[in-house]
This record gives C-alpha cells, structure tokens and sequence, in this order.
C-alpha cells in the first residue's frame, strides 16, 4: 500500500498498535531520540529519581540549557537566580543520569533547536521528541519530531518509548520559487494565515513541491519550526541531496560504511507517488510576498503592504471580537498601514530564525546602513557555532556598524525567560515564532516578520518592506 513520509517514519517506529472504537489509531511508538532543556525537563528527572528508575538509553539523550540563559557576560557566573538554580538543575540531573549535556561555555552550545541538527542528532528516519513545541523543527531532515509534555519526557527517558495517536496527513505544496526578497518565513507566515492557527491540529504537515525543494536546510527549518502555530505537531520535508550534504561529516552523523546504508534508507523514505492526503493545501511560491504578524495569534498576519483590520469587516460577531481584542492589547486603529507603524525594538534570532543564513539575509540589508536612533535592536545567534561562522564572515561587525548589539546564543528576547525582555507598550519587530500576549514581556507587542523585513525596519523606525529598499539600491 502507498504510503506517506509520515506514515513510513510512523510504522517503522511502532512497538504496538491499538485501535479504538472510532476507529482511531494510537500505538507504542519507539523513539529514537530526545533533547532536554533546563524548562521542561525537571519534572522527568524528579519522576524518575521518585520511581527509583535508570535511563534506558542514555546515548539517545542530548541536553542543553537555552531558554533562561543570559546572552551577556556569559564569562562570568549567571546572576539571576531562578535562571541559575535552573541551569544547576539540568547540570545535576544529567550528571546524576550519565546524560551528554552541552555545558554554556561550550563551543557547541546554543539553542536546541539550532544544535541537534548543527551536532548530527537530528536524522531522517528518526523519531526525536523534547519537552518543547518547536521540536517539529527537525521534521526539516524527515525526522518525526514533536514536542512533548513533562510526564511524557519522563517515559521516554525510562522506556524510550511513548503512546501515541497517529496524524492525519495535510499536504501543503508550493510550487514555483520564491521571488527575490521573499524568505521562507514569509512562506510559512502565509500557509500558517490560510490554515488558521488551530487549522492543522491532529495532522502532521508534509511540505512539497519545487519551492520546498529549492530551499535551504535552514529555510526548512523555518518553514518545519512553525507546524506548531498552525497546531500540527510535527511538520515534515522528505530528505534530499540537500539534506544529505549538509549533514555529512557532522559529529554524531554515521560515518563510511554506515553513512551509505543510512543513505540508502533515506532515499526510501520519500511520500509515494499515490499516498494518500486527508487535506492539502496548495500555493504558488510566486504570488508571496514579506509578511508581518498585526495581531496576537501567528495567524493573524497580512502581506507588508497590508493595513490593520477592522473589526467592522470581520465575519461575525466572534470573529470581529477578536479582532477588537488584539488591537487592544496591540495598540493599533483599523485601517493603519502596516508600514505606518513605528516600532521600539527590533530582534534577530530564536530557532525560526538565528542560523547563519538568517544573518546573512539581515546583514544583506543593513550593511552600510544604520538602524533608527528610536529604535534598540539585537541579534543573538541560534548557537556557538552559528556565531562564529557569523564572524568569521565579518556579519557581527556589520550588525554593530548599524548599531546592532551581537549577544551569545539562547532563545533570548523570544521568550524572555532570561533578561532580556521588553517593557508594556513597547512594541517588537522580531524574527521569533510567537505573537502571544506577554511573550517578549508583560505588556510587550510583538510582530512576526522574516530576518530581511526586520532590518528593513531597524533602518526606516517602522515596518518597511525589504523589497523596496532593495529597488532604491538598484535606482
Ligand atoms: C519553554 C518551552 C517549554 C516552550 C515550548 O514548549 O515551546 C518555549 O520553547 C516556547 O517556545 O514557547
Ligand atoms: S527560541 Fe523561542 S521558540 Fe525556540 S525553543 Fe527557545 S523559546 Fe521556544
């Protein structure tokens, strides 16, 4: 029978199936692989000591701490408290469990996100779980990969296994190539506007098609970190030469006689020709365009040259509500262009957006060029090694030449869990995953937007659209 991607990576991974009485299908799945951050894992650990239990693999663990970690003066001992008690925790759990962990100062340090793919973790055909929604990230190299609660972490670490409900599969193909000036977080801000940011929930989305396929492995993993804000849990890209260059030779990637066979397993493991889609949505690459996030939801997004919506026009009255109440909180009038409105902050990073070719594209734009004096912004790298590679290329001298400041790796201003955060009011251009209310910080007003459309805007004071800055250059 044909399959899909999903349902390949899927079956090879059950112990043991069941159905029930609708129909519906859960199974022990096996799992091949975990990350553990110092947010989510405490409470597994803590089952585990409780339960009296070992790890049962522990080489299929990968720990780091990324969310509460400061991205300055990492020289000197972390001074928050709650962020250090939370680091020493991962620290003696995983030295307590025999776990590989990435310690901070560690030229292999960085987001999770960033690093398991960076490291060679990340595999197609594997089953990689972390107690963390953006796991679909590294659906991008044909790996099920979703993210997973605190009990769950806990028995994976005891069994290496969990029960799971299979997805339904969505298709989601692009045909065409993206047009210049518009980047792979444009694509997934548009599918994530037309599916709705519960419209995947149950589905694991495959994404296909020429313009899937021209991307980069880190535009995949823009377009794979965000499955979550359309409510898939696992989103997926089938494995490619792309996909294979760019993992050979990594540290835990399998080596000489092992890389061919796993290479030969790969290449398998493609949708068939006639699998079958319960949904599929299809667009044309070439009718995108830079998107911005207006709202408080991933969802509510509108191309760069858009104007805020007003309520007036919604569809009903549920939806006009909505509408109502984001502008609130936002701070915005129906009818305001999108590029009218002046922002505080700018940010560049957090696992959508904070490898080398993100940086590359904002200091594409922001070279010989300078922010707005009203404006603050930072970059902080996905990881060490994205760092270094960035100033190998000379980009951090250009991010400070345009009046940038360079932090070390960690989520950062995407969540602010460390301290770095905004104030009520203030409102953020930022390259991260999430518009919720409060998430760059009690009151903040964050906007979605790809790395060029953030730099654009550093430079104009407000949202601009990194096209046009790009058309006065050649005039
Ligand atoms: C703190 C963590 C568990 C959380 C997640 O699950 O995604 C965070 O990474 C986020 O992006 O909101
Ligand atoms: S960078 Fe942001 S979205 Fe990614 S794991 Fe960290 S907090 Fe979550």
């Amino acid at each position: 029978m044909s399959q899909t991607l999903y349902d390949k990576l899927w079956r090879s991974h059950v112990v043991q199936e069941a159905h029930d009485e609708n129909g519906n299908s859960s199974a022990l799945i096996y799992i091949d692989r975990q990350m553990l951050h110092e947010v989510s894992s405490p409470q597994g650990f803590e089952g585990l000591r409780q339960r009296g239990l070992p790890v049962r693999r522990t080489q299929a663990q990968l720990a780091v701490a990324d969310h509460a970690v400061p991205t300055r003066h990492r020289d000197h001992p972390i001074a928050d408290p709650l962020a250090r008690d939370q680091v020493a925790l991962l620290e003696r759990n995983t030295a307590a469990t025999g776990l590989r962990y990435i310690p901070l100062n560690d030229a292999r340090h960085g987001i999770v996100h960033v690093i398991g793919p960076e490291q060679g973790f990340t595999l197609p055909g594997i089953t990689l779980v972390c107690g963390d929604s953006h796991t679909s990230t590294h659906g991008a190299f044909g790996a099920l990969a979703f993210g997973i609660g605190a009990s769950e972490i806990e028995c994976v670490l005891a069994t290496q296994t969990l029960r799971q409900r299979r997805a339904r599969n969505l298709r989601v193909r692009i045909a065409g190539r993206l047009p210049a000036g518009v980047a792979a977080k444009d694509l997934i801000l548009t599918v994530i506007g037309r599916l709705g940011a519960s419209g995947a929930v149950g589905h694991a989305i495959e994404y296909c098609g020429e313009a899937i396929e021209a991307l980069s492995m880190a535009e995949r993993m823009t377009v794979c970190n965000m499955s979550i804000e359309a409510g898939a849990r696992s989103g997926l890209i089938a494995p490619d030469d792309t996909t294979y260059a760019w993992l050979d030779g990594r540290p835990l990637a399998p080596r000489g006689a092992l890389w061919e066979q796993a290479l030969d397993y790969w290449r398998s493991l493609g949708s068939d020709a006639d699998a079958i889609f319960q949904r599929s949505l299809d667009l044309d690459a070439a009718a995108l365009v830079p998107q911005l996030t207006w709202g408080t939801s991933p969802d509510q997004v509108l191309p760069i040259d858009g104007r805020v919506p007003d309520p007036a026009d919604a569809a009903d009255e549920a939806a006009a509500r909505k509408i109502a109440r984001a502008l609130d909180y936002m701070g915005l009038q129906p009818g305001q262009a999108l590029q009218d409105i002046a922002i505080d902050h700018v940010f560049i990073g957090s696992c959508t957006n904070s490898r080398i070719e993100d940086l590359r594209a904002a200091a594409e734009v922001l070279r010989g060029r300078r922010k707005a004096d009203s404006v603050k912004a930072l970059v902080v790298p996905g990881s060490e090694r994205v760092a270094r590679q960035a100033e190998a290329e000379g980009l951090d001298r250009v991010f400070v030449a345009a009046g940038f400041e360079w932090r070390a790796p960690g989520c950062s201003l995407c969540v602010a869990m460390n301290d770095d955060r905004l104030l009520p009011g203030e409102r953020c251009a930022s390259t991260s995953n999430r518009n919720f209310e409060g998430r760059q910080g009690v009151g903040a007003r964050t906007h979605l937007l790809s790395p060029a459309t953030a730099a654009a805007s550093a430079i104009a004071g407000h949202f601009a659209d990194p096209r046009t800055l790009a058309r006065q250059e050649a005039a």
